[in-house]
Protein backbone atom coordinates (compact mmCIF):
# COMPACT_ATOMS: atom_id res chain seq x y z
CA UNK A 1 0.00 0.00 0.00
CA UNK A 2 2.40 2.75 1.17
CA UNK A 3 3.90 1.93 -2.87
CA UNK A 4 1.01 3.27 -4.16
CA UNK A 5 0.65 6.29 -2.11
CA UNK A 6 4.32 7.22 -2.83
CA UNK A 7 4.21 6.41 -6.79
CA UNK A 8 0.48 8.62 -6.77
CA UNK A 9 2.76 11.42 -4.89
CA UNK A 10 5.87 10.85 -7.26
CA UNK A 11 3.70 11.34 -10.20
CA UNK A 12 2.72 14.92 -9.50
CA UNK A 13 6.17 15.91 -8.25
CA UNK A 14 5.87 18.81 -10.46
CA UNK A 15 2.72 20.91 -8.63
CA UNK A 16 3.14 22.99 -6.22
CA UNK A 17 0.24 21.22 -4.06
CA UNK A 18 2.48 17.96 -4.89
CA UNK A 19 5.50 19.75 -2.80
CA UNK A 20 3.12 20.62 -0.33
CA UNK A 21 1.35 17.25 0.00
CA UNK A 22 4.83 15.71 0.03
CA UNK A 23 6.37 18.20 3.09
CA UNK A 24 3.11 16.99 5.01
CA UNK A 25 3.81 12.98 3.98
CA UNK A 26 7.12 13.39 5.25
CA UNK A 27 6.41 15.31 8.52
CA UNK A 28 3.22 13.20 8.82
CA UNK A 29 5.31 10.20 8.53
CA UNK A 30 8.40 11.23 10.92
CA UNK A 31 6.25 12.28 13.56
CA UNK A 32 3.61 9.11 13.65
CA UNK A 33 6.56 6.73 13.43
CA UNK A 34 8.44 8.09 16.78
CA UNK A 35 4.97 8.82 18.73
CA UNK A 36 4.22 4.95 17.87
CA UNK A 37 7.64 3.52 18.78
CA UNK A 38 7.13 5.25 22.34
CA UNK A 39 4.04 3.26 22.74
CA UNK A 40 5.32 0.07 21.22
CA UNK A 41 2.69 0.31 18.45
CA UNK A 42 4.08 -1.57 15.09
CA UNK A 43 3.58 0.86 12.35
CA UNK A 44 0.86 -0.28 9.39
CA UNK A 45 2.30 -0.68 5.85
CA UNK A 46 -0.14 2.15 4.24
CA UNK A 47 2.09 4.72 5.87
CA UNK A 48 4.14 6.26 3.66
CA UNK A 49 8.05 5.70 4.17
CA UNK A 50 10.30 8.11 5.18
CA UNK A 51 13.46 7.95 2.92
CA UNK A 52 16.97 8.73 3.53
CA UNK A 53 19.96 7.52 2.03
CA UNK A 54 23.06 7.62 3.52
CA UNK A 55 25.77 8.15 0.48
CA UNK A 56 30.06 8.55 1.30
CA UNK A 57 33.62 7.24 -0.15
CA UNK A 58 34.86 3.73 1.79
CA UNK A 59 35.51 4.59 4.97
CA UNK A 60 33.68 7.89 5.49
CA UNK A 61 31.81 6.75 8.60
CA UNK A 62 28.47 5.87 7.08
CA UNK A 63 27.39 2.71 9.27
CA UNK A 64 28.89 4.03 12.32
CA UNK A 65 26.39 7.47 12.55
CA UNK A 66 23.65 4.80 11.21
CA UNK A 67 23.74 3.48 14.44
CA UNK A 68 23.47 7.01 16.22
CA UNK A 69 20.49 7.58 13.81
CA UNK A 70 18.93 4.52 14.62
CA UNK A 71 19.16 4.72 18.57
CA UNK A 72 18.42 8.65 18.33
CA UNK A 73 15.20 8.55 15.65
CA UNK A 74 14.24 5.12 15.83
CA UNK A 75 14.91 4.16 11.82
CA UNK A 76 15.12 0.69 10.33
CA UNK A 77 18.80 0.42 8.86
CA UNK A 78 19.24 -1.20 6.06
CA UNK A 79 23.22 -1.34 4.74
CA UNK A 80 23.31 -2.19 0.99
CA UNK A 81 26.47 -3.92 1.37
CA UNK A 82 25.17 -5.58 4.69
CA UNK A 83 22.89 -7.16 2.65
CA UNK A 84 25.03 -8.10 -0.34
CA UNK A 85 27.69 -9.88 2.15
CA UNK A 86 24.58 -11.49 3.64
CA UNK A 87 23.73 -12.70 0.00
CA UNK A 88 27.22 -14.09 0.15
CA UNK A 89 27.45 -16.24 3.69
CA UNK A 90 24.05 -17.65 2.94
CA UNK A 91 26.01 -19.25 -0.60
CA UNK A 92 22.67 -17.95 -2.70
CA UNK A 93 22.70 -18.29 -6.37
CA UNK A 94 24.01 -14.83 -6.85
CA UNK A 95 26.56 -15.51 -3.80
CA UNK A 96 29.97 -16.16 -6.10
CA UNK A 97 29.17 -13.60 -8.49
CA UNK A 98 28.59 -10.36 -5.71
CA UNK A 99 31.78 -11.70 -3.62
CA UNK A 100 34.27 -11.58 -6.85
CA UNK A 101 31.96 -7.91 -7.62
CA UNK A 102 32.98 -7.08 -3.89
CA UNK A 103 36.52 -8.09 -4.01
CA UNK A 104 36.93 -6.37 -7.29
CA UNK A 105 35.76 -3.08 -5.71
CA UNK A 106 33.03 -2.71 -8.59
CA UNK A 107 29.25 -2.50 -7.88
CA UNK A 108 26.55 -5.35 -7.81
CA UNK A 109 24.06 -5.38 -10.80
CA UNK A 110 21.19 -2.76 -9.63
CA UNK A 111 18.57 -5.34 -9.49
CA UNK A 112 20.04 -7.88 -7.37
CA UNK A 113 20.67 -5.29 -4.79
CA UNK A 114 17.42 -3.51 -5.29
CA UNK A 115 15.70 -6.83 -4.48
CA UNK A 116 17.24 -7.12 -1.45
CA UNK A 117 16.36 -3.52 0.27
CA UNK A 118 13.13 -4.15 -1.33
CA UNK A 119 12.67 -7.37 0.55
CA UNK A 120 14.27 -5.99 3.69
CA UNK A 121 11.96 -2.53 3.56
CA UNK A 122 8.57 -5.58 3.04
CA UNK A 123 9.32 -7.08 6.29
CA UNK A 124 9.95 -4.09 8.12
CA UNK A 125 7.77 -3.27 11.02
CA UNK A 126 8.85 0.07 10.09
CA UNK A 127 8.67 2.95 7.58
CA UNK A 128 11.40 5.17 8.05
CA UNK A 129 14.27 3.24 6.41
CA UNK A 130 18.04 4.79 6.35
CA UNK A 131 19.57 2.88 3.40
CA UNK A 132 23.10 3.03 4.07
CA UNK A 133 25.41 2.91 0.58
CA UNK A 134 22.88 2.86 -1.77
CA UNK A 135 22.28 4.18 -4.87
CA UNK A 136 25.90 4.01 -5.52
CA UNK A 137 25.67 4.91 -9.24
CA UNK A 138 23.16 6.41 -11.12
CA UNK A 139 21.43 3.30 -12.23
CA UNK A 140 21.05 2.20 -8.66
CA UNK A 141 19.64 5.61 -8.40
CA UNK A 142 16.85 4.67 -11.41
CA UNK A 143 16.61 1.24 -10.30
CA UNK A 144 15.41 2.37 -7.15
CA UNK A 145 12.47 4.20 -8.47
CA UNK A 146 11.47 2.22 -10.64
CA UNK A 147 11.65 -0.75 -8.78
CA UNK A 148 10.30 0.34 -5.18
CA UNK A 149 9.11 3.70 -6.56
CA UNK A 150 9.88 6.14 -4.14
CA UNK A 151 12.32 9.35 -4.39
CA UNK A 152 14.23 9.59 -0.86
CA UNK A 153 13.05 12.68 1.99
CA UNK A 154 16.61 13.16 2.76
CA UNK A 155 20.34 12.73 1.38
CA UNK A 156 23.12 12.52 3.41
CA UNK A 157 26.22 12.86 2.41
CA UNK A 158 29.55 11.73 4.45
CA UNK A 159 32.16 14.62 2.85
CA UNK A 160 35.55 13.10 4.24
CA UNK A 161 39.26 13.45 2.64
CA UNK A 162 40.44 10.34 0.85
CA UNK A 163 43.90 9.90 3.16
CA UNK A 164 41.37 9.45 6.09
CA UNK A 165 39.14 7.45 4.55
CA UNK A 166 42.01 4.95 3.34
CA UNK A 167 43.01 5.30 7.14
CA UNK A 168 39.52 4.05 8.27
CA UNK A 169 39.17 1.34 6.37
CA UNK A 170 42.90 -0.47 6.89
CA UNK A 171 41.97 -0.30 10.61
CA UNK A 172 38.55 -1.08 10.46
CA UNK A 173 39.51 -5.42 11.58
CA UNK A 174 35.81 -7.17 10.19
CA UNK A 175 37.60 -9.50 8.17
CA UNK A 176 35.77 -7.93 5.07
CA UNK A 177 37.66 -9.43 1.82
CA UNK A 178 37.23 -5.67 0.39
CA UNK A 179 39.44 -3.65 3.06
CA UNK A 180 42.98 -3.84 1.79
CA UNK A 181 44.72 -1.48 0.07
CA UNK A 182 44.56 -2.84 -3.19
CA UNK A 183 40.53 -2.88 -3.43
CA UNK A 184 39.73 0.66 -1.49
CA UNK A 185 42.29 2.33 -3.93
CA UNK A 186 39.56 0.69 -6.64
CA UNK A 187 36.69 1.64 -4.39
CA UNK A 188 38.00 5.16 -4.51
CA UNK A 189 38.00 5.59 -8.29
CA UNK A 190 34.59 4.23 -8.52
CA UNK A 191 33.35 6.63 -5.66
CA UNK A 192 34.69 9.67 -7.97
CA UNK A 193 33.70 8.15 -11.42
CA UNK A 194 29.76 6.85 -10.43
CA UNK A 195 28.97 7.75 -6.92
CA UNK A 196 29.92 11.64 -7.11
CA UNK A 197 27.58 12.10 -9.89
CA UNK A 198 24.53 10.58 -8.23
CA UNK A 199 25.20 13.20 -5.15
CA UNK A 200 25.29 15.79 -7.56
CA UNK A 201 22.11 14.77 -8.70
CA UNK A 202 20.54 15.00 -5.45
CA UNK A 203 22.23 17.86 -4.51
CA UNK A 204 20.90 19.56 -7.61
CA UNK A 205 17.11 18.71 -6.42
CA UNK A 206 17.78 20.01 -2.83
CA UNK A 207 17.72 17.04 -1.10
CA UNK A 208 21.34 16.80 -0.26
CA UNK A 209 22.47 17.51 3.26
CA UNK A 210 26.39 17.39 3.42
CA UNK A 211 28.33 16.48 6.32
CA UNK A 212 31.71 17.03 7.37
CA UNK A 213 32.68 13.60 8.58
CA UNK A 214 35.86 14.49 9.93
CA UNK A 215 36.81 14.48 13.89
CA UNK A 216 35.34 12.56 16.29
CA UNK A 217 31.89 10.24 16.26
CA UNK A 218 30.24 12.38 18.15
CA UNK A 219 31.05 15.60 16.54
CA UNK A 220 29.76 14.40 13.78
CA UNK A 221 27.09 13.48 14.54
CA UNK A 222 26.32 16.88 16.00
CA UNK A 223 25.90 17.90 12.04
CA UNK A 224 23.58 15.01 11.59
CA UNK A 225 20.97 15.22 14.44
CA UNK A 226 19.35 18.81 13.45
CA UNK A 227 18.58 17.86 10.13
CA UNK A 228 15.91 15.00 11.67
CA UNK A 229 14.99 16.85 14.72
CA UNK A 230 13.85 19.75 12.22
CA UNK A 231 11.56 17.55 10.50
CA UNK A 232 10.19 16.44 14.11
CA UNK A 233 10.04 20.12 15.28
CA UNK A 234 8.01 21.04 11.64
CA UNK A 235 5.47 18.32 12.51
CA UNK A 236 4.62 19.10 16.12
CA UNK A 237 4.59 22.39 15.13
CA UNK A 238 2.30 21.89 12.35
CA UNK A 239 0.04 19.57 14.57
CA UNK A 240 -0.51 21.42 17.61
CA UNK A 241 -1.59 24.55 15.15
CA UNK A 242 -3.85 22.57 12.85
CA UNK A 243 -5.81 21.40 16.61
CA UNK A 244 -6.09 25.21 17.53
CA UNK A 245 -7.14 25.92 14.28
CA UNK A 246 -9.95 23.30 14.70
CA UNK A 247 -10.61 24.31 18.18
CA UNK A 248 -11.19 27.75 17.11
CA UNK A 249 -13.65 27.02 14.06
CA UNK A 250 -15.65 24.39 15.82
CA UNK A 251 -16.74 27.08 18.39
CA UNK A 252 -16.92 29.84 15.87
CA UNK A 253 -19.03 27.82 12.97
CA UNK A 254 -21.15 26.31 16.28
CA UNK A 255 -20.57 22.82 14.87
CA UNK A 256 -23.10 24.00 12.35
CA UNK A 257 -21.15 24.18 9.60
CA UNK A 258 -18.84 21.55 10.22
CA UNK A 259 -17.51 20.67 6.57
CA UNK A 260 -16.84 24.10 5.58
CA UNK A 261 -14.57 24.13 9.08
CA UNK A 262 -13.12 21.68 8.06
CA UNK A 263 -12.29 22.22 4.49
CA UNK A 264 -11.00 25.70 6.00
CA UNK A 265 -8.66 24.41 8.26
CA UNK A 266 -7.11 22.03 5.33
CA UNK A 267 -6.23 24.91 3.55
CA UNK A 268 -4.72 27.13 6.21
CA UNK A 269 -3.14 23.83 7.06
CA UNK A 270 -1.16 23.45 3.74
CA UNK A 271 -0.45 27.08 3.36
CA UNK A 272 1.40 26.84 6.61
CA UNK A 273 2.92 23.47 5.89
CA UNK A 274 4.20 25.31 2.86
CA UNK A 275 5.41 28.42 4.37
CA UNK A 276 7.67 25.70 6.74
N1 LIG B 1 34.71 9.84 13.22
C1 LIG B 1 35.48 8.77 13.18
N2 LIG B 1 36.77 8.86 13.52
C2 LIG B 1 37.60 7.78 13.47
N3 LIG B 1 37.21 6.56 13.07
C3 LIG B 1 35.93 6.40 12.71
C4 LIG B 1 34.99 7.49 12.74
N4 LIG B 1 33.79 7.05 12.31
C5 LIG B 1 33.95 5.75 12.03
N5 LIG B 1 35.22 5.36 12.28
C6 LIG B 1 35.79 4.02 12.08
O1 LIG B 1 36.16 3.95 10.68
C7 LIG B 1 35.85 2.67 10.16
C8 LIG B 1 34.88 2.84 8.98
O2 LIG B 1 33.66 3.32 9.47
P1 LIG B 1 32.29 2.82 8.85
O3 LIG B 1 31.18 3.37 9.67
O4 LIG B 1 32.34 1.34 8.67
O5 LIG B 1 32.35 3.56 7.43
P2 LIG B 1 31.57 3.28 6.07
O6 LIG B 1 30.32 2.52 6.41
O7 LIG B 1 31.30 4.62 5.48
O8 LIG B 1 32.53 2.48 5.24
C9 LIG B 1 35.26 1.85 11.30
O9 LIG B 1 36.30 1.05 11.85
C10 LIG B 1 34.80 2.90 12.30
O10 LIG B 1 34.86 2.42 13.63
N1 LIG C 1 24.80 -0.16 -3.63
C1 LIG C 1 25.85 -0.98 -3.44
C2 LIG C 1 26.47 -1.08 -2.19
C3 LIG C 1 27.56 -1.91 -2.05
N2 LIG C 1 28.01 -2.62 -3.09
C4 LIG C 1 29.19 -3.49 -2.99
O1 LIG C 1 29.53 -3.75 -1.64
C5 LIG C 1 30.79 -3.19 -1.33
C6 LIG C 1 30.84 -2.78 0.12
O2 LIG C 1 29.84 -1.81 0.33
P1 LIG C 1 29.63 -1.17 1.78
O3 LIG C 1 28.53 -0.16 1.68
O4 LIG C 1 29.47 -2.23 2.78
O5 LIG C 1 31.02 -0.45 1.96
P2 LIG C 1 31.46 0.74 2.95
O6 LIG C 1 31.28 2.03 2.21
O7 LIG C 1 30.62 0.63 4.16
O8 LIG C 1 32.92 0.46 3.20
C7 LIG C 1 31.01 -2.09 -2.38
O9 LIG C 1 32.35 -1.75 -2.59
C8 LIG C 1 30.40 -2.77 -3.60
O10 LIG C 1 31.27 -3.73 -4.15
C9 LIG C 1 27.38 -2.53 -4.33
O11 LIG C 1 27.78 -3.17 -5.28
N3 LIG C 1 26.29 -1.72 -4.47
MG1 LIG D 1 29.48 0.75 5.73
Amino acid sequence: MWRRVASLSSSISSSFLAQTASRLNSWESLTTGIAQQAKGVIAPKEKTPFITFVLGGPGSGKGTQCIKIVETFGFAHLSAGDLLRREIASKSADGAMILNTIKEGKIVPSQVTVKLIQKEMELSDNHKFLIDGFPRTEENRVSFERIIGVEPNVVLFFDCPEEEMVKRVLNRNEGRVDDNLETIKKRLTVFQALSLPVINYYSEKGKLYTIKAIGTEDEIFEQVRPIFAAFEVCSVSAMILSIQLCCFFLLHFESENLTTALFLLNLFGIFVMFLI
